[in-house]
């Protein structure tokens, strides 16, 4: 399956917030036509309904695709209207935080094609990350149309377990809220220090994702990008010296960070 099968057969969206809006604006930029997406959503925001796409009008008998974007305490509610297409050719792919390929296969039947996935929302200028697995019945073809689809929005990695997922989440499906809050705790930091908010704010938003940039292009690690900024006993030594406290620093901060979202995701599979 292509773009070309998912333009011709169709795509739905159930659920469309904020992760499942991220992706059709990647989607719709890359060129997947509008009249090609249904989506489902008692509460259809204002990008959706001006999108151009069916909007909880029939969906087609048997879609390329069916994409599930709505939170794991929906699901009982949301995905019976999808069941019909289960057992079929249909790929289910499902973005929600927590929920097994195991309880898809419970609700749409054990022989559906099912891609779990774990995208983030910068998806929604082509910079997402997404991380899928599959079940069997979707095999190496289901896995590969879920991640043409998807490299529409970002880079895609396969995982080689399920049980991964949940790390996975942590990391980088929650981690662009670690992201922005760093922009948020520095631009606050730089009006502690006397700045003006919207200068402060400026240099932090610029600072985070100029060293974003970076650190995708450079060839260097991470690491070294660090030690290129830091001069013996200068000002960014005198800052690591705070953040890298391996008491208090950031290092067990993001442990236990990415371990409480870890855990989370762990605990959303058990309702
Ligand atoms: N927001 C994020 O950064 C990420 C979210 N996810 C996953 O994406 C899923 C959606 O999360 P968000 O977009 O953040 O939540 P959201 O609350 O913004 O979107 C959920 C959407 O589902 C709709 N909805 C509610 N009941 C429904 C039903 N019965 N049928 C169809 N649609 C229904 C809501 O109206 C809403 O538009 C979750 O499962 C989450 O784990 C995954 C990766 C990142
Ligand atoms: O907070 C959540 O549960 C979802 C999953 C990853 C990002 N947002």
């Amino acid at each position: 399956m292509d773009m070309k099968d998912v333009a011709e057969k169709g795509l739905v969206l159930l659920g469309c917030g904020k992760m499942g809006s991220a992706m059709l604006q990647g989607w719709l930029a890359d060129g997947l036509p509008a009249t090609s997406v249904w989506v489902k959503d008692p509460y259809p925001n204002d990008f959706v309904q001006r999108a151009g796409v069916h909007v909880n009008a029939d969906l087609p008998a048997s879609p390329a695709i069916v994409i599930i974007a709505v939170k794991p305490q929906m699901m009982a509610d949301a995905l019976p209207v999808l069941a019909a297409m289960g057992n079929g050719t249909t790929l289910f792919v499902s973005v929600a935080a927590g929920i097994s390929i195991a309880t898809y296969e419970g609700m749409l039947g054990s022989e559906t094609p099912i891609v779990r996935a774990m995208p983030n929302t910068p998806a929604a200028v082509g910079k997402g990350i997404t991380a899928i697995v599959a079940n069997a019945h979707a095999g190496d073809d289901g896995l590969g149309a879920a991640e043409g689809l998807l490299q529409a929005v970002g880079q895609v990695v396969r995982l080689e377990r399920e049980e991964q997922m949940d790390a996975v989440t942590g990391v980088s499906g929650s981690g662009p809220a670690y992201v922005f809050h760093l922009i948020e705790t520095l631009a606050a930091a730089g009006e502690a220090q006397g700045l003006s908010a919207d200068l402060s704010m400026a240099l932090a938003k610029a600072t985070v994702a100029g060293a974003g940039v970076l650190a995708e292009l450079a060839e260097e690690t991470p690491e070294q990008l660090r030690i290129n900024v830091t001069s013996p006993n200068g000002t960014t030594q005198a800052g690591l010296e705070e953040l890298m406290d391996p008491a208090n620093g950031l290092p067990p901060l993001m442990l236990r960070t990415v371990g409480a979202a870890t855990l989370r995701s762990r605990e959303l599979a058990n309702g």
